[in-house]
């Protein structure tokens, strides 16, 4: 293909509208906007608003007048939207990894008697961390068991109190059947939590046509939230009465502002809040929220499996070295929104791409990882990111020193 067919590629792309909404540096190709996505140009403002406005002139008259008291729903509700879930279903709050501890405490507390948290080794790691800190908190024979993806429903048993799965792989970009695997789970009466870091706003979620039971997510990938925006939990309608909160903080209280001295869980979602949340980033979340929303699902999954197509096609064809080097799935309705490609230079090669303005990551131990966010990547980034790739390999400029050196986040 030519150049010139990527600038038609983009004319015709029906997303197109949407990369005038982010600020984006003018010479830099961003592939990782699914580690931090990008900042959409509306979140400066209502952030000042948020600041100066709500908080210093009406100071806490906003928890009211304002709807403080309710952005936790508020904008869990239009997550749900995102992610195949009714109103009332999703709530934000605190990160991914503490959000996991309560739903996963939950969970096993929902299954008495069964001993084993199953995942997958690859998981990320802090899925993995909080499994194990969990079950070493409860004792009682609870075992976390970790096996190869492959493996996953041959491990299925009565013992299964419940399946915490990654929905995209973090490190390949794998993407789970999510109904039949839920499915699989319940076969032997195991509850279904799902990890939608690195699918929520990426690819189509429909939680509730799966049948899931629990699920959490990230709030600053894909939904453009800001670093360390707030996370999102999931509990499908059925579970909310039943599930106890294992951290039971006084938003999570049946009446928070009556002050009781014992805890009574609120009988809906709000029980898996826990404390006073984060205005202001909240604040910044329901900007990127508000963008996803406008636009459709599909066509961003479209736009999607087409760049990572052309992506994976060019540099088979560009580049003669790292031909054959794809670590994600082959078949796109097997791949999220990302393209991995192993090499074992891939630190170095990473840091010279990101010295020419072509931001990916590296992930250990020999994966260079590339993110494809429809909302601001056009298809002339991707022949620009090949172009800059082939002329880093071609030319080795990734062996000088200065791309040697790690630093403290990979
Ligand atoms: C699958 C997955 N889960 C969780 C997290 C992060 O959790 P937290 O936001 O709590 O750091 C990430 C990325 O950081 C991730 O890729
Ligand atoms: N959350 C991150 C951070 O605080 C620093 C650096 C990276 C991250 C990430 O989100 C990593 C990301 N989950 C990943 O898939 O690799």
């Amino acid at each position: 293909m030519t150049p010139d067919a990527f600038t038609t590629l983009d004319q015709k792309d029906p997303l197109r509208a949407f990369r005038q909404y982010f600020d984006l540096p003018a010479d830099v190709v961003y592939l990782d906007g699914n580690s931090l996505g990008a900042l959409p140009k509306a979140t400066p403002a209502r952030v000042r608003e948020v600041v100066e406005e709500e908080w210093g002139q009406q100071l806490i008259r906003s928890w009211n007048t304002r709807g403080w008291i309710d952005l936790q729903r508020r904008i869990g509700d239009k997550i749900g939207r995102i992610i195949g879930a009714e109103p009332g279903e999703t709530l934000v709050a605190d990160s991914t990894s503490v959000n996991l501890f309560k739903l996963l405490a939950g969970a096993v507390k929902l299954r008495p008697g069964r001993t084993r948290i199953i995942s997958e080794i690859g998981n990320f790691p802090t899925d993995l961390y909080i499994a194990q800190g969990l079950a070493a908190l409860l004792g009682d024979g609870i075992e976390v068991i970790a096996v190869k993806p492959e493996d996953v429903e041959s491990v299925l048993d009565e013992r299964v109190a419940v399946l915490m799965l990654t929905h995209v792989n973090y490190g390949t970009g794998a993407m789970y059947d999510m109904a039949q695997i839920t499915e699989r789970a319940h076969d032997v009466g195991a509850l279904m939590l799902w990890d939608l870091a690195h699918s929520a706003g990426a690819v189509p979620v429909e939680l509730n046509a799966a049948g899931a039971d629990l699920a959490v997510g990230c709030g600053y990938k894909y939904l453009n939230g800001g670093p360390g925006a707030p996370a999102f939990l999931y509990v499908a309608e059925r579970h909310q009465a039943q599930l106890q909160p294992a951290i039971s903080g006084w938003f999570g209280h049946a009446a928070p502002f009556a002050f009781e001295g014992d805890y009574r869980p609120a009988g809906d979602i709000m029980r898996l809040a826990v404390g006073t949340p984060p205005v202001i980033s909240l604040a910044a979340l329901e900007i990127g929220v508000d963008l996803m929303l406008d636009a459709p699902i599909s066509a961003i999954r479209d736009k999607s499996i087409r760049q990572t197509e052309l992506f994976i096609e060019l540099v088979d064809q560009e580049i003669p070295e790292l031909r054959g080097s794809l670590a994600s799935p082959s078949d796109p309705l097997r791949r999220g929104s990302q393209v991995c490609l192993r090499h074992p230079d891939a630190w170095p090669i990473m840091q010279a791409l990101i010295a020419r303005g072509v931001i990916g990551d590296f992930r250990a131990p020999d994966i260079l990882r590339f993110g494809f966010t429809p909302l601001y990547v056009g298809y002339a980034d991707i022949w620009k990111a090949v172009r800059i790739l082939r002329h880093i390999m071609v030319t080795g400029e990734w062996r000088q020193d200065a791309y040697q050196a790690k630093s403290k986040v990979t």
